[in-house]
């Protein structure tokens, strides 16, 4: 059964599931799919190609408002380009990652790649979009909001499957990385890290990937219903 016409927004802290779950809903509702995050990644490759300090907020502004930025919208394909160079693969590293926060701060960066993620959704019948604000300040009006949760040392054995690691010390630091992200994204002043006063917490410490999505398609075809009957 498909036929879901409307926007789900998934937010929540760093490696909650929030990207792999948005690209299982899309492909199950038959729905576009726009990774901000990946967006706010490929802004931090332009600063960083050009040489800028990720601290310096005049400097990140003036270089991501001239970077030509294009990220997909198919959840079966990743599609992520800075002025024309495929950059997919370099907005997953870790001087990306250890910059990103920064650079997501800048209100200027904000604005824009907000503006850009609105008309990247205007024509979809049906969307699924993932990030920290999405709920809260993209798309207010949005069909279904959730907020993915897991515990901490949940997403901290998470990432470390991800990238094969095992080591106690190596998943430390990784439990360090994502706490240090968290603490940044929800204490910056423009559009912190929270959930929408109307969002559904969906906790996912205790489900499987398959489960989380299950669950999240269900509560966005529930809202589509209640919807129509209103
Ligand atoms: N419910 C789950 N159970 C077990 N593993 C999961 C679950 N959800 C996601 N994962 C795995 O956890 C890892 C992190 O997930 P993902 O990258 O989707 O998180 P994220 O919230 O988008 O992270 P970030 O915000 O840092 O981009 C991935 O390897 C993913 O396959
Ligand atoms: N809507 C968004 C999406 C992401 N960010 C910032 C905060 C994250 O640390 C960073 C990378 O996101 P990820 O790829 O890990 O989901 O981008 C944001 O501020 N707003």
């Amino acid at each position: 059964m498909s036929g879901f016409r409307g926007q789900v927004t998934l937010d929540g802290p760093s490696g909650t599931g929030k990207s792999s779950v948005a690209r299982g809903v899309a492909a199950r509702l038959g729905a576009a799919y726009l990774d901000t995050g990946a967006m706010y990644r490929a802004a931090t490759v332009a600063v960083l190609t050009a040489g800028a300090d990720p601290a310096d907020a005049e400097a990140v502004a003036r270089v991501v408002a001239a970077a030509r930025i294009e990220v997909g919208t198919d959840a079966a394909t990743e599609t992520v380009l800075v002025d024309g160079v495929d950059v997919a693969e370099r907005i997953r590293g870790a001087e990306v990652t250890r910059a990103v926060s920064a650079v997501s701060a800048v209100p200027a960066v904000r604005r824009q790649l907000v503006d850009q993620q609105r008309a990247l959704v205007a024509g979809a019948d049906a969307v699924v979009v993932e990030g920290r604000d999405i709920g809260t300040v993209v798309l207010p009006d949005a069909t279904v909001k959730i907020y993915l949760t897991a515990a901490p040392e949940a997403r901290a054995q998470r990432r470390a499957a991800q990238l094969g690691l095992s080591a106690p010390a190596e998943i430390a630091e990784l439990a360090a990385d994502l706490r240090r992200r968290d603490e940044f994204d929800s204490s910056r002043a423009d559009s912190p890290l929270r959930p929408a006063a109307d969002a559904i917490v969906v906790d996912s410490t205790e489900l499987d990937q398959q489960g989380v999505v299950a669950r999240v398609v269900t509560l966005a075809r529930e809202a589509v219903s209640v919807g129509e009957r209103a």
